[in-house]
């Protein structure tokens, strides 16, 4: 066991997050931080545009984070380490760059990444080792002398992202109506990606098929649906499904989408259905407009039963999962032995991203990993 509190060689942690309008007037700049050079059709950029005015212009994931930076804070303070964290988006204020520059004036040299997303893949991971880099080439622009950064390995087996999971579905379940209950089945949804994006995620030795990105949602998927089954008694069926495609209607993304596989189920007899957001970590305005406005519509007009559940957000749980990771994060730096906890089959992912993993389109430089061209 790491020792409880002892988080040296590292001196910050910082929250590495996606960022989101706060107002009408942040959705179009917004919009465009997220799209440059990504050649996603105006059509779709419009339509996105307009899930962000339904809801005022706001999308919900600042204030999550800025919940889930209280429940980090609380519960470090209770149980160590003592350990400053600081937050920093890729697409809106607080910026990634001027969050590191804070960072490094305040004397940090050593600083762990926690990103918000658990999973592989190049958006959810070397994509935010692209933006480090960046943000690392303007400071030393500046002239700031840089710190070494190391991110946090993928979450996405690790009990405390689970748990808080596995008591949503529970929730979700007790709350369809009785005679539905039994006959539920579990949709695990997740961002969709392209399909050549899929098949080169994770490590080199784990492309083609779907790579590490469709493994460890079903990984993760298992475990819940394991857990649902030994609690309640009932065998759910489930599947895996894609969400919140973008992109040229050509080019192919994971599938089947959640809307389709409502109808489908439906029309196979399935009584009720549970969505279960697992690669969101909390409620993105994905889960809020593509789940609760776009599949709850189409489950309306169905006529079938439908429940969505929690996503992990700020649960003390997955605040004391991150205390963990760190830790033991920690102690491997400091060449100790450790015992990384993971459930599923899996295991626990890589610490350092190695070398080809989830690659970009065109290839950009990448702090914190194997192929890192910083320290
Ligand atoms: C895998 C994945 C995650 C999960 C991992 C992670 O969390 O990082 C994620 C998260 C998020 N994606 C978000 C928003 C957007 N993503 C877009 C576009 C895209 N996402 C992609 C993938 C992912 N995205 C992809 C392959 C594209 C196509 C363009 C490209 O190849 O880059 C677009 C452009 C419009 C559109 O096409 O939808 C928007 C506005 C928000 C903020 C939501 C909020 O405001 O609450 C969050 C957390
Ligand atoms: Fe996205």
């Amino acid at each position: 066991m790491p020792d409880a509190r002892d988080a040296s060689p590292y001196d910050a942690l910082l929250l590495l997050s996606f960022g989101g309008p706060e107002g009408p007037d942040d959705v179009i700049p917004f919009l465009e931080n997220v799209t440059r050079g990504r050649g996603i059709p105006t059509e779709r950029l419009k339509e996105v545009g307009e899930h962000y005015f339904r809801f005022g212009g706001v999308s919900p994931i600042n204030d999550q984070n800025r919940a889930l930076l209280d429940a980090l804070r609380k519960d470090f303070a209770e149980h160590g380490p003592d350990l400053p964290i600081y937050w920093g988006n890729r697409n809106w204020a607080p910026y990634l760059t001027d969050t590191l520059r804070e960072m490094v004036t305040d004397g940090h040299r050593r600083i762990l990444v926690l990103a918000t997303s658990a999973y592989a893949s190049y958006s959810g991971c070397r994509q935010y080792r692209e933006n480090l880099a960046d943000s690392l080439a303007a400071l030393e622009a500046e002239g700031l002398e840089l710190p070494r950064i190391d991110k946090l390995r993928h979450y996405f087996n690790h009990p405390g992202f689970l748990e808080p999971m596995i008591d949503g579905v529970l929730r979700s379940l007790a709350d369809l109506p009785d005679d539905v209950r039994a006959g539920a089945h579990i949709a695990f949804s997740t961002h969709s990606i392209p399909t050549t994006a899929a098949d080169s995620s994770g490590r080199v030795e784990d492309h083609g098929d779907g790579g590490a990105y469709v493994a460890e949602h079903l990984d993760v998927a298992k475990v819940i649906a394991d857990a649902v089954r030994e609690r309640t008694g009932v065998d759910h069926p489930w599947q895996l499904v894609y969400q919140s495609r973008s992109g040229a209607p050509h080019i192919p993304w994971l599938e089947p989408d959640i809307c389709d596989h409502l109808e489908e189920r439906h029309a196979a007899g399935v009584p009720a259905v549970v969505i279960a957001p697992i690669g969101f970590v909390s409620n993105h305005m994905e889960v809020l407009y593509d789940l609760d406005t776009e599949a709850k519509d189409k489950a309306a007009e169905l006529g079938l039963p439908m429940r969505r559940s929690a996503t992990v957000g700020d649960d003390p749980r997955f605040a004391a999962a991150v205390r963990d990771l760190v830790l033991e994060r920690a102690a491997v730096e400091r060449a100790e032995e450790v015992t990384p906890c993971a459930l599923g089959a899996l295991g626990a992912s890589h610490n350092l991203c190695p070398v080809g993993c989830c690659p970009s389109r065109a290839p950009r430089p990448a702090a914190a990993g194997a192929d890192s061209p910083y320290a």
